[in-house]
C-alpha cells in the first residue's frame, strides 16, 4: 500500500481546464470519495492519476515518487495504480478467470501456473469462487463488476482508483460491490473513488472532496462535510443528492 499525493495537477482540453490546480493527499490505508456535479472533473482527474491522460503541470507522487514525469513507462505505473470503470469492460469471449490473468501474464509476463493459483484466491476471497469459469454474460451486473475488480487486484496494486463503479448496477446490486470496497478498506488499501453513493461516502470514507469546475471547493471528514459543509455549493448539492 501507498501514499498518494497530487500536487497542482492541472489538465486542460483544448481551452477547457477540466483540472485546475489539484492538490489532494490520500495516506497509505486511506479511502478518499470525491464527489459533485457531473462534470465536475472527477473521472478526468482519476485518469490523470492513472496517466491515462497526460497532465499539462502538478505532479502526482506515488510514495514520494513523481510518477508523472515524462519518460516513465505507463505500463509499470498502472502496475501499482488499478483502475475500475462504470462499464466493466471484461473480454466477451475469455472467462472471469481468464480475464483476470490477463494483465499479470501480459505486463508482468508471469506465467499461467504462477498467477493463477494467487488469482483463484482473489475470486475465493470475494464470494465468487464458483463464478470463475462463467463468461461475462452469464455474469450478474454486480458480479461483472466485482470480477473487474479482482482483476485490477490481479496486479497487486499500491492504490486503487475506482470511477462511479456501481452507476450501472440495478439498485439491488450494488450493495455487494459497496462490499467489496469496504474488504479492501479493512485490508488496508489505499482508494480514491469517485461516487454518486452520498451514504456509502458518509460512512465509509476517511476524507470527502468535493469538485467544482475542476477545483476541489472543499474537503474534510465526512462527519464535517455532511453534517457542516462550509460551502453553499456543497450543501446545495448534499440536500438533492441525500433527498
Ligand atoms: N476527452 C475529452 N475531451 C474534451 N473534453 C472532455 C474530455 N473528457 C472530459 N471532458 C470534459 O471535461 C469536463 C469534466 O468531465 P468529467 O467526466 O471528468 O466530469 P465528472 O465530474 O467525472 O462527471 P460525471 O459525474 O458526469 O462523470 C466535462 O466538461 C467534459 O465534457
Amino acid at each position: 500500500m501507498a501514499k498518494l499525493e497530487l500536487r497542482g495537477v492541472v489538465k486542460r482540453f483544448g481551452d477547457v481546464t477540466v483540472c485546475d490546480g489539484i492538490d489532494l493527499d490520500v495516506e497509505e490505508g486511506q479511502m478518499v470519495c470525491l464527489i459533485g456535479a457531473s462534470g465536475g472533473g472527477k473521472s478526468t482527474l482519476l485518469r490523470c492519476i492513472n496517466l491515462l491522460e497526460p497532465i499539462e503541470d502538478g505532479a502526482i507522487l506515488l510514495d514520494g515518487e513523481d510518477v508523472s514525469v515524462p519518460g516513465l513507462d505507463p505500463q509499470r505505473v498502472r502496475s501499482r495504480i488499478g483502475m475500475v470503470f462504470q462499464s466493466f469492460n471484461l473480454f466477451p469471449h475469455m472467462t472471469a478467470l481468464e480475464n483476470a490473468m490477463l494483465a499479470p501474464r501480459r505486463v508482468k509476463g508471469k506465467s499461467r501456473e504462477e498467477v493463477r493459483p494467487e488469482v483463484e484466491a482473489l475470486f475465493t476471497r470475494f464470494g465468487l469462487a464458483d463464478r470463475m469459469d462463467k463468461y461475462p454474460d452469464q455474469l450478474s451486473g454486480g458480479q461483472q463488476q466485482r470480477v473487474a475488480i479482482v482483476r485490477a487486484l490481479a496486479m497487486k496494486p499500491d492504490v486503487m482508483l475506482f470511477d462511479e463503479i456501481t452507476s450501472a448496477l440495478d439498485p439491488q446490486l450494488v450493495g455487494e460491490v459497496l462490499d467489496v470496497l469496504l474488504q479492501l478498506k479493512a485490508e488496508g488499501m489505499t482508494m480514491v473513488l469517485a461516487t454518486h453513493e452520498m451514504e456509502f461516502a458518509r460512512q465509509a470514507a476517511d476524507k470527502v472532496c468535493f469538485l467544482k469546475d475542476g477545483k476541489i471547493i472543499e474537503e474534510g471528514p465526512p462527519s464535517e462535510i455532511f453534517n457542516a459543509p462550509k460551502r453553499a455549493e456543497t450543501r446545495a448539492f448534499l440536500e438533492r443528492a441525500l433527498k
